[in-house]
């Protein structure tokens, strides 16, 4: 091995001087450190120009091949990268993919180019996570129905690039993905995936949960993909991961990118106890009022993506209306906050399968005086939808559901400015005396009338009085 040293003084674990696939007559040296890949032109023209420097953060695989021309002794070395880079047509930047192809021939004997190419390979996923099996679950009729179509033209290709075997499976009907999580051969599979919208992924939740062994098989990492009309959480994990926001295609790069890089962090899920179904798991958010019947109402809309929500709300604007209930909530105190300090010793998770709701309120928790809304709005993560910040504050793993509720007596315009600001994440700094905005860690809700929309995840429930209660950190999530 050439041990050689870069200029960032990085010690240099393979150096080598190859052509590209595409142009034989240009020579490029090549530096491989534990970081970087360091790719320089051979020419006699000063050295900054003609240097490419990827770092391994943003490389999702690397592969050695030949090409079928037996007459060609030369082997082929492949790695791909997903940096971000500022956009041509736009501002600011995402993830874009760069694929580095080199040409290895400085032997007569394929093999040995083949060997030496290999030895690359092993090198560079040397420094990237270990493979993986995915149960990869789309709904081919989720948001335009498109999901199908964004597995064949980015995530495959992903997928494969970064050596990831996984296994597809098509969705045929509601609750298919749900009865697959409740049969699944856990040892089987190291993950399980959805390219979708948020309604499959609460299925694969709940399938998981409905297990005898649902303490081990909610411990198995799930992962999501963007395929949806809301796509929040997916839209939550790229905020996590420091990015700045981005349009849906980009966001399926971004979603790709991290389910490539496999890192796995614990995801908070809050258990809803609803008055006659069975109890049921939540990931995302619970809704009651305008956000619920906007969410139903635009449904109709779904032909137009992302966007039915912004006609959904304007649709419902126009006859805004008074929600009648009980609203009581179980603060989140910090020294609440401090003993939580691991996931894993939460006292509530051997409870989350217990039925509490609607037992008399114990005297820490907080009766709203108010009885008239026009929302109501628990959210566990930060995004509604992909550009509806909706709880800028949350994190995956807080243990807190961030409940939101506007009084009722609000104006249009008023409520029309919350909904615009919340696109950024600044509703909450604008000083609306409707809008109230508490860290609970659990709420009870008791609507007054006997028809409405309750949605959680997006998904409507059953109608009628509720208690939800957050398990910090009850979930794994693949999050980059
Ligand atoms: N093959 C299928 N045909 C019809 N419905 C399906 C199928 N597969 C899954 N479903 C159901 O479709 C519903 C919506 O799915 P999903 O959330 O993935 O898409 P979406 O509603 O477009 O996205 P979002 O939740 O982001 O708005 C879920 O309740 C799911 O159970």
């Amino acid at each position: 091995m050439d041990q050689r040293r870069d200029e960032a003084d990085s010690p240099t674990c393979l150096y080598g001087e190859f052509t590209v696939a595409g142009n034989r007559k240009v020579r490029y040296a090549v530096s491989l450190t534990e970081s970087e890949l360091i790719v320089q032109r051979l020419t006699s023209t000063p050295v900054g120009r003609n240097k490419v420097v990827l770092s391994l953060e943003d490389c999702v695989g690397c592969r050695a091949y030949r090409q079928h021309d037996n007459a060609d002794p030369a082997a082929y070395l492949a790695a791909y990268f997903y940096p971000l880079r500022r956009r041509w047509v736009s501002s600011g930047v995402s993830r874009q993919r760069v694929e580095q192809c080199f040409r290895l021939a400085g032997l007569q004997d394929p093999r040995a180019n083949l060997e030496e190419a290999e030895k690359w390979a092993r090198a560079v996923r040397d420094e990237l996570p270990r493979s993986c099996r995915l149960m990869l679950l789309v709904n081919p009729q989720s948001g335009k129905g498109q999901a199908l179509a964004l597995y064949n033209s980015h995530i495959q290709r992903m997928l494969n690039e970064a050596g990831i075997p996984h296994t597809l499976v098509i969705t045929e009907r509601q609750n298919h993905a749900r009865e697959l999580m409740r049969e699944a051969d856990l040892s089987q599979w190291d993950a399980f995936v959805i390219l979708s919208g948020d309604g499959l992924l609460w299925e694969v939740i709940n399938g998981l949960l409905e297990r005898p062994d649902w303490e081990k098989a909610i411990r198995t990492p799930l992962g999501i993909l963007p395929g949806g009309s809301g796509n929040a959480l997916a839209a939550s994990i790229h905020h996590y991961s420091g990015a700045s926001p981005v349009s849906s295609e980009e966001l399926l790069v971004s979603c790709g990118f991290l389910l490539c890089k496999r890192l796995v962090s614990h995801m908070d899920l809050v258990s809803i106890h609803l008055s006659s179904s069975p109890r049921l798991f939540s990931f995302l958010s619970l809704a009651w009022g305008f956000v619920a019947d906007v969410d139903i109402e635009s449904e109709k809309y779904r032909h137009v993506g992302a966007a039915r929500f912004t006609v959904g709300t304007l649709v419902r604007l126009a006859s805004l209306r008074v929600y009648k209930g009980r609203l009581a909530y179980l603060p989140a105190t910090e020294d609440y906050r401090a003993k939580e300090d691991s996931p894993r010793e939460n006292p509530f998770h051997n409870s989350c399968h217990s039925n509490n709701s609607l037992k008399p309120l114990p005297s820490d928790w907080v009766v709203v005086q108010e009885e008239d809304f026009v929302l109501m709005l628990a959210m566990y993560q930060s995004h509604l939808a992909e550009d509806l910040m909706a709880a800028p504050g949350a994190t995956m793993d807080d243990g807190i559901i961030h409940l939101f509720y506007v009084r009722a007596g609000i104006s249009r315009a008023a409520l029309l400015k919350l909904f615009l600001a919340m696109e950024k994440g600044a509703h909450l700094a604008a000083n609306c005396q409707h809008l109230v905005y508490k860290k609970v860690r659990a709420l009870r809700l008791e609507p007054h009338s006997a028809k409405g929309i309750i949605t959680v995840d997006g998904e409507v429930v059953e109608y009628g009085p509720l208690q939800a209660q957050v398990h910090r950190g009850l979930s794994r999530l693949i999050t980059g």
